[in-house]
């Protein structure tokens, strides 16, 4: 469904953030990239979403595809209609609109006005929990329930392609928990999903397949399983205890 292909991007006012980047998320998939600080996770789904132009940046090599077609040139905003939707990092709700007024923005260029308000009661059943009120201020939520917000929005487009950008970032446990839950339950439906994540344990426990990130460019692809059973990357990406986990189970 996507693919980036060789992609290198620079910044205007930076170095080059991806260098000759591949990667892929085929249709129904969920693919998570992992990776530390500053490895270009986020500029590659500035890539992949339109997005690069917001941020002085561009394409210097390559191309990236959405079903078949090069997107390299078209807006973010024509990718929503094309099926492409995001949850950017931070959130990034309208703070001052209520919650049903910021889920009605996430289908304002993709659907009619009876089916948006359809929309809006499906996805306060199925994705908001029924404790946040359509009506309060979207400023006035938790983080937690302001990411469930956030993710509720996006699925408002029906995309075809769901891109998370760190949905646990600032999240305490019990917040952590319910957007694992509503992320799975997501997943369950067959959602493709491309999804950067800090919180490897998260993004292991949703991914079919896993690309690691460093410098720019891909240094691992595979299974949740084989990135668990690769020692070195374990010991980076999945921290300590896992590593130490994984010696005593070996030993
Ligand atoms: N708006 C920008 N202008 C200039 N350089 C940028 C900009 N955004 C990111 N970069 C640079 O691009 C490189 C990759 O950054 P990016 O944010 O994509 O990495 P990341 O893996 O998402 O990091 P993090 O996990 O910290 O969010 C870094 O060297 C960063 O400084």
């Amino acid at each position: 469904m996507l693919s980036l292909d060789g992609v290198s991007v620079a910044y205007r006012h930076g170095a080059t953030a991806l260098q000759g980047l591949s990667l892929r998320v085929d249709s129904g998939e969920v693919v998570a990239v992992l990776g530390p600080n500053g490895a270009g996770k986020t500029t590659m789904l500035r890539a992949a979403t339109g997005l690069l132009p917001l941020y002085g940046a561009r394409i210097t090599r390559g191309d990236v595809l959405f079903r078949g077609r090069s997107i390299v040139r078209r807006s973010a905003k024509s990718l929503v209609s094309d099926g492409i939707a995001q949850v950017m990092e931070g959130r990034r709700l309208f703070k001052d609109l209520t919650v049903e007024e910021n889920l009605l923005t996430g289908a304002a260029t993709t659907a009619g006005r009876a089916r948006r308000r359809q929309l809006v009661s499906d996805v306060m059943r199925e994705i908001v929990p029924g404790d946040i009120d359509p009506q309060r201020i979207a400023g006035l939520l938790s983080g937690g329930q302001q990411q469930l917000v956030a993710i509720g929005r996006a699925l408002m487009a029906q995309p075809a392609l769901l891109v998370l950008d760190e949905p646990s970032l600032g999240l305490a446990p019990v917040a952590l928990t319910r957007v694992r839950e509503v992320l799975k339950r997501v997943v369950d439906t067959g959602m493709t999903m491309l999804l950067v994540e800090q919180d490897a344990a998260l993004a292991l426990a949703l991914a079919q397949r896993v690309y690691v990130m460093q410098a720019g460019t891909v240094v691992f692809e595979g299974t949740p399983d084989e990135l668990r059973s690769s020692s070195d990357l374990a010991a980076l990406y999945l921290g300590g205890h896992m590593a130490r986990r994984r010696k005593a189970v070996d030993q």
